[in-house]
């Protein structure tokens, strides 16, 4: 198996996978297979992205999200609704959008404003169209192994490991942190890819011990610099999910400069899986619009 470009040797310290070039290669993946699909069905992909709110860190990411859905020849319709939406009004938004043909994904960005109930509103939204994976027939279709849209960042952590490692049966995957968006679901992507996988958090006994036990380590837990060097097992593949703002910037769930030296892959943070999230929506947009107009693609993530 030959090495992508995005994932660097250096000698003494891990590989770096550089997630931001990684989606750059997918994101182009993306692009081609939109080209193509688009003149079949004679109109391109559509995303539509609802922003709720003033949250600075998601206005980034909305921003980025519409700019790379457009990049990748995809159209971007953004619906921005202030913090105080109530929340039948944001429910009616997702259902006008179900009902609209032209429309292929939905996605509701969070964290949504405190009065909102988050899962009524994933709820709402056409599995068919649930580009973020993440309402209940998704997440059972995940779970039974069945086709569906799947939660882009831990689709994201098991390509990258794939890039990295290749097969990955039966090696151990230590995922920590367990909320719906990453932790729940990154367990079952790797079991599906055949691994051994241990799902911890804040109250697994001994974490240090258990994450030392990892071939793969998922950090997915929000505590900044959380996962010291000591708790890596020599030469595992370490994938960082967590973004933190601190005084000293924006820094991973991983304390990176020491862990390079103990881990044979590592993601930093900023740069690693982050960009990835939003390379998988867009190729998760592409295949809802695939299946949507019965037309088959290659699906960029596969191989
Ligand atoms: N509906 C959803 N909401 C949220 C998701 C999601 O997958 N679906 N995930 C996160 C936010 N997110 C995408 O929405 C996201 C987070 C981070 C990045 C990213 O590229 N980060 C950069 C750093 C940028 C910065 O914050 O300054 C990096 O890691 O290099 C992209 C997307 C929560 N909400």
């Amino acid at each position: 198996m030959s090495t992508p470009d995005f994932i660097r040797h250096r000698e003494g310290l891990a590989s770096l996978i550089d997630g931001k070039l990684a989606a750059q290669a997918l994101d182009s993946a993306v692009a081609s297979e939109a080209a193509s699909l688009s003149a079949r069905i004679g109109r391109k992909p559509c995303l539509a992205v609802v922003l709720v709110g003033e949250d600075p860190a998601s206005h980034v990411y909305v921003r980025n999200k519409v700019r790379r859905t457009e990049a990748a020849g995809m159209i971007s319709q953004e619906f921005r609704r202030p913090a105080d939406l109530a929340e039948a009004d944001l429910v009616a938004l997702v259902e006008t959008l179900n009902a609209d043909p032209a429309v292929d994904g939905i996605l509701v960005q969070m964290p949504l404003p405190a009065h909102i109930d988050t899962r009524r509103v994933v709820e709402t939204i056409d599995p068919a169209k649930d580009v973020d994976g993440l309402t209940a027939t998704s997440a059972g279709r995940l779970v039974l192994g069945a086709d569906g849209l799947r939660p882009c960042t831990p689709s994201g952590c098991v390509w990258l490991a794939r890039q990295a490692l290749g097969d990955l049966s039966g090696l151990h995957t230590v995922v920590i942190g367990r909320s719906i968006l990453v932790g729940k679901p990154a367990g079952l992507l790797f079991l599906e890819q055949n691994c051994t996988v241990t799902l911890a958090h804040s109250r697994t006994r001994d974490l240090p011990a258990v994450c030392r036990s990892a071939d793969i380590l998922i950090a997915a837990v929000g505590r900044p610099e959380m996962v010291q060097a000591d708790w890596i097992k020599p030469g595992a593949c370490v994938l960082d999910v967590g973004i933190n703002r601190t005084d000293t910037g924006l820094v991973g769930d991983v304390a990176f400069e020491a862990s390079e030296k103990a881990a044979g892959h590592i993601t930093p943070v900023p740069g690693g899986i982050g960009p990835m999230t939003i390379a998988v929506l867009l190729a998760n947009t592409l295949k809802a619009a695939a299946a949507r107009t019965g037309e088959t693609i290659a699906d960029p993530l596969a191989g």
